[in-house]
């Protein structure tokens, strides 16, 4: 079994964050290890208060772990502040470069509240994308790190090409927020790949950015090209997103479960 470990927010509604990515990632058959970063007051609607966790206790958590687990493959997301990308960068330096690492680039939650500080994003793209496999930007985190204003694919790919400036090996941009087919990107500097799909829904989803990331993560830590990992991810989140239900009184979540009875 894969160990992937995820470094992330908590979401106690269970629609994002750390729940968000062991649901991918045991659904996946994976074996999912968290360590917490931030804990947020939120629910399907919204996010009432945000509480980090020290960077020391970061630390702690991570070193609990590596002296434990070998790991196959980590995903991150919310990091908060520029003292927890910092603790984080530093972790994954001491790891062995095959490892794959994939950064979800979280900025703001889909309820528009801030889950990076600003101050932080020249901190994250300086640090701690040199040490991605991937980052995974949506299309507003694209648009924000990168400066460029996105209305098409093509302006997916320029921003794209701004952001492996920082030396991710892989940009890809998610495409889930345009007009028409929600097409994904991905860029390495050499090649270049497309994705379509059908757009499934107007509904406002959560956790579909947490979920495509820890996907993807576990699809690389199995060995997978880019391309094809990309592919898998992108098939797994139309089931997802087929099968997703409103648990609460305010945005749908994805249904991790679809191979299951009742899923
Ligand atoms: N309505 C939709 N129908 C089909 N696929 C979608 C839809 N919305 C998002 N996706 C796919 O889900 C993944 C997450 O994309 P996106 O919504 O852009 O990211 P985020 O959750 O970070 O905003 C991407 O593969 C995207 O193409
Ligand atoms: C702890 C945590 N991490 C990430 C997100 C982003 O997810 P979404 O964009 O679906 O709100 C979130 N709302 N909460």
């Amino acid at each position: 079994m894969l160990n992937i470990l995820t470094i992330a927010g908590f979401d106690p509604s269970g629609g994002a964050g750390i729940i968000a990515d062991l649901k991918t990632i045991s659904s996946l058959g994976g074996y999912g290890i968290s360590v917490v970063t931030a804990i947020t007051a939120q629910n399907t609607s919204r996010i009432t208060a945000i509480e980090k966790v020290s960077p020391l206790m970061v630390q702690k958590q991570l070193e609990a772990i590596v002296q434990d687990f070998h790991l196959d493959g980590i995903k991150i997301g919310m990091l908060y502040d520029r003292e927890i990308i910092k603790t984080v960068a530093a972790f994954l330096q001491t790891l062995k470069s095959s490892t794959p690492v994939v950064l979800d680039p979280v900025l703001l939650s889909t309820s528009g509240s801030p889950l990076l500080k600003e101050e932080a994003i020249a901190v994250m793209k300086a640090e701690l994308f040199p040490c991605c496999t991937a980052i995974t930007p949506n299309l507003p985190e694209a648009e924000s790190l990168s400066g460029i204003t996105i209305k098409n694919i093509a302006d997916m790919e320029k921003a794209a090409l701004e952001l492996l400036k920082y030396h991710p090996r892989w940009v890809i941009v998610k495409g889930g927020h345009l007009e028409g087919e929600p097409v994904d990107i991905a860029v390495n500097g050499k090649e270049f790949y497309h994705f379509s799909g059908q757009r499934l829904t107007r509904k406002e989803i959560r956790g579909t950015g947490c979920t495509f990331s820890s996907a993807l993560t576990f699809y690389l830590a199995r060995g997978l090209a880019m391309k094809e990992a990309v592919s898998r991810t992108k098939a797994y989140m139309e089931k997802a997103i087929i099968k997703s239900f409103r648990p609460g009184q305010g945005h749908h979540v994805l249904n991790h479960f679809t191979s299951l009875a009742g899923g």
